[in-house]
């Protein structure tokens, strides 16, 4: 057995193997080991294999799910060995086989995966001059996307991918693996990692991706699909599909699809737009409260994954988001509701249509399926029933693709019973009246009772033995026992079985017959079954490619529902696209913090209007903290993109130019990962924005600069507004603290000031924020009265009064001669401890860790003077 282990082993070196025995998995040697640790499962030792004994750790067979789906979540990847010989005619063990692979981008089980994303598996590979080509695939959505892309790209593209493995050739430049080993490691919005898989280099071959395609495809040629000559990116396919296909141990006959992902057709946002945006993750990593948790309202796993991804990739060509819109339009009218209702509790017909095409498929996957061809036909009937003639096309389109294929709904609701068992090696499954030969071996099993009585009486009468009886034991199977008094009456057929003390067994041919009819009916009722299953995963396989349709046409449904329910519930409206250069937003809300403000305080969210276009391009934004600037310029950023993607807007009205492009710097978190400072940072994106901004680019700017000294970060600031104004000429929202600032639209014509308004002498704070954008400058800045709102020490509060004055009063003089941190006279306040005096000296900003250990120390010691 061993030796067999370590034959299966050697062909899945870096993947933990479980090797099924009986009722359990067990895994070996260095997997036991690691499985211990990773698991919390007890490690043991058992007999001998080359002198050293054997470790070992195991898991029962019917838990697995829960083990692998740890496994999966910490990166590592499963190979299940199951036996597949016969154990009764097996001499030596029993064989075993891989029969699938579990990895964190393969994965394909329900059990396994959220119902609300997928799993992404992507291939790289650098071409022969600076290019990369890319190829990436869902296993359940059964599209293979390919892309080629400059290697400087390939950190926006495999963010944006969010793959949960990364392959990538042996045979790569030590620079090229260490860039896709770094790109793998930096944490996904989600939280999630990518897994960096190597595979050998001649999986990576352009001319056997293109024919892999082709045959996938069923077609002559990529020209359809205007992918031919991307060499690379073929080459990423070879080793994509061949990885998909090795993990599921065959031939992936429902990818269908291709699409090729051109750089310049979607709307391009960073990861640090979709992170900033909170778009389906908070600044935190929570999946909720965000735009995406505000959205989903979908009844099904489908559609929320459509939904989301009209969310993260919206084009720049506004067709699709047009058809959308249409259809959000007329779906508002109570049909959607009706939809709606229909169809909750759909089941997944996305997910189970690939896995009957990988035969991975559950039986009770497939009585769902069964109802929710059903409900499709009703979904169907009721689209076209509500649609006006000649309605909008994406919602006859999707009418057209629910219609289920004819005799597939009838198959498997005759096919298998309304409540089969989980899995088919329980038996169980198949449906009364499906196959006469299971029907019978099943009556047999049910009838033996009967027959068994019926027996009896017919043997009574026969023989006149009135104390006759047929019964069963385990090790002597059906008999018929006659006391020894009757002996005399038993007939000639009766052949004796076994003589007791005051009885004798016999059997006679029938009886014999029912028994070996009996005693194997229940195997061979199983094995029945089994055949049976596998002949109806055969039949289905034809199914396919309308049901993968029919999987597209519910998620979308369900998703432009799940966008006119939203419309309704939150009173948003239609945006309306133009051709010229353009933001205008009446009334726009940011409907996260709208949502959030109704649920906690019940307020109401104060709705602002924006207005941009090319003699307008710049909002220099001020106003004090907590005002709502930051607030603003998201909302701005959420209505074009919720526009762009299709869906209505929180706004009262929007009109919306050509976009490119969401780009947004906000805020400032440590990369403590990559060891990189706040400053460092913030000027790293803000150095990508101004690389990347075009005319057509939405950008929102918050506080730059404010990561280093005032000079300094008042110079930047300026230089970066300058840039985006005379070079870009991005549309930019741009938030400053720096009052200098607001002078800049007098020297810039694109340029206007708006300030957040807020009025002083109300409430506790000395200080009420009205949420409004106003037009000019703020005039100043509040900073003082939120410090002491956040509780900031009064005794600082005061000080810093002071200060203020003072530097007031100095304005027309040298900015430099004023000490910002002079102490106040002693009558202000009384005398400080040097602790206060030396902490007030501290910018936090400006310390490097060394810096501030250092200063740590100092502290220490000054607080031991009195
Ligand atoms: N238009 C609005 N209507 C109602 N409440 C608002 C509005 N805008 C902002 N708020 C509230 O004010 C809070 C602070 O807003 P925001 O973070 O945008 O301020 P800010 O000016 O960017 O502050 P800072 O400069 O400190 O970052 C929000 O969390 C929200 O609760």
């Amino acid at each position: 057995m061993m030796q067999q282990y370590l034959a299966i082993k050697a062909g899945y070196p870096h993947t933990l193997v479980f090797y099924r025995m009986g009722d359990f998995y067990e895994l070996f040697f260095g997997d036991a080991e690691k499985a211990a640790r990773l698991l919390d499962i007890t490690l043991t030792q058992r007999g001998q294999s080359a002198g050293e004994p054997v470790v070992m750790a195991g898991v029962p067979f019917h838990s697995i799910d829960n083990y692998l789906a740890r496994l999966i979540k910490l990166g590592e990847s499963a190979a299940i060995c199951e036996q597949v010989g016969d154990v009764a005619t097996a001499k030596g063990p029993v064989e075993r086989k891989v029969v699938r692979v579990v990895t964190p981008g393969t994965l394909t089980d329900s059990e396994l995966l959220s119902d609300k994303t997928e799993a992404v598996l992507m291939a790289v590979h650098p071409g022969a001059r600076t290019g990369v080509g890319l190829a990436w695939m869902s296993v359940t959505q059964g599209i293979v996307f390919l892309a080629q892309c400059a290697s400087d790209e390939l950190a926006d593209w495999i963010p944006r991918i969010a793959p949960g493995e990364l392959l990538y050739s042996a045979e790569v430049t030590p620079a090229f693996e260490k860039n896709v080993q770094a790109l793998a490691a930096q944490p996904l919005a989600s939280g999630q990692r990518t897994v960096a898989v190597l595979r050998p280099a001649w999986a990576f071959d352009g001319a056997l991706g293109e024919r892999k395609l082709l045959e996938q495809l069923g077609a002559a040629s990529l020209a359809a699909w205007d992918a031919q000559g991307l060499s690379d990116a073929h080459a990423a396919a070879a080793a994509l599909l061949d990885y998909a296909e090795h993990t599921q141990g065959r031939a992936l006959s429902h990818v269908k699809s291709l699409r090729v992902a051109r750089s310049d057709e979607l709307i391009d946002l960073p990861i640090t737009t979709r992170r900033n945006l909170e778009l389906t993750h908070t600044l935190r990593g929570e999946t909720s409260p965000t735009l995406f948790s505000l959205l989903d309202v979908c009844q099904t796993g489908m559609g929320s994954r459509a939904l989301r991804s009209w969310l993260l990739e919206p084009k720049r060509d506004r067709s699709e988001a047009r058809a959308r819109l249409d259809a959000i339009g007329l779906l508002r009218g109570g049909l959607g509701q009706t939809l709606r209702s229909a169809l909750k509790g759909a089941s997944d017909v996305e997910r189970i249509t690939a896995r009957t095409a990988l035969r991975q498929v559950r039986p009770r996957e497939l009585v769902g399926l069964g109802q929710t061809l059903g409900r499709a036909q009703q979904l169907a009937q009721g689209l076209q029933h509500g649609l006006p003639a000649g309605g909008p096309a994406l919602l006859l389109q999707i009418a057209a693709d629910l219609t289920p294929p004819a005799g597939c709904a009838e198959l498997l609701l005759a096919a298998l019973l309304p409540e089969p068992a989980a899995l088919v090696r329980d038996g169980g499954v198949i449906n009364h009246g499906f196959d006469a030969d299971l029907d019978e071996l099943r009556s047999i099993q049910t009838n033996c009772d009967g027959f068994l009585i019926d027996l009896e009486t017919r043997e009574r009468a026969r023989t006149g033995i009135a104390n006759l009886r047929v019964q069963f034991n385990k090790v002597h199977g059906f008999y018929i026992e006659v006391t020894q008094g009757q002996i005399d009456k038993v007939p000639d057929d009766y052949r004796r079985r076994q003589t007791l003390k005051n009885a004798e067994r016999f059997i006679t041919p029938e009886l014999k017959a029912f028994e070996d009819k009996a005693l194997s009916a229940q195997e061979r009722a199983l094995a029945r079954e089994k055949w049976l299953f596998e002949h109806l995963l055969d039949e289905l396989q034809a199914y396919i490619d309308p049901l993968t349709r029919l999987a597209r046409a519910l998620a979308a449904l369900d998703a432009l529902c799940a966008l006119a329910e939203r419309s309704l519930t939150l009173n948003w409206s239609a945006p309306q696209f133009v051709a010229e250069p353009c933001i205008e937003i009446r009334g726009g809300r940011h409907p996260v913090v709208e949502a959030r403000l109704n649920e906690t305080t019940g307020g109401s969210f104060i709705a602002n209007d924006t207005v941009m276009g090319p003699k307008q391009r710049m909002q220099v934004i001020t106003g004090p903290n907590m005002g709502g600037k930051s607030t603003y310029m998201r909302q701005v950023a959420v209505i074009v993109l919720l526009a762009s993607m299709g869906s209505y807007v929180p706004a009262t009205a929007c009109r919306l130019g050509p976009i490119d492009a969401i780009h947004t710097r906000i805020g400032a978190a440590d990369d403590l990962a990559n060891a990189q400072s706040t400053f460092m940072v913030e000027m790293t994106e803000a150095a990508q924005i101004l690389n990347a901004a075009t005319p057509q680019s939405l950008v929102l700017m918050d506080e730059i600069g404010r990561g280093t000294s005032t000079f300094d970060g008042l110079a930047l600031a300026g230089g970066i507004a300058a840039h985006l104004h005379d070079k870009a000429r991005a549309f930019t929202l741009f938030a400053t603290h720096y009052f200098e600032l607001t002078e800049f639209p007098a020297g810039h014509h694109a340029a206007v000031n708006v300030h957040v308004s807020a009025v002083e002498g109300g409430g506790k704070s000395g200080i009420v924020f009205l949420h409004q954008i106003e037009p000019g400058p703020a005039s100043r800045s509040y900073g003082i009265q939120v410090a002491r709102l956040a509780g900031v020490p009064a005794a600082v509060v005061q000080h810093a009064r002071h200060a203020l004055a003072a530097l007031e009063s100095q304005s027309e003089q040298s900015r430099s001669q004023v000490d910002l941190f002079a102490p106040p006279p002693p009558s202000a306040e009384p005398e400080t401890h040097p602790l206060l005096a030396a902490l007030r000296g501290i910018d936090p900003d400006a310390l490097s860790p060394r810096e501030a250990l250092d200063q740590l120390y100092q502290l220490k010691k000054l607080s031991l003077q009195p």
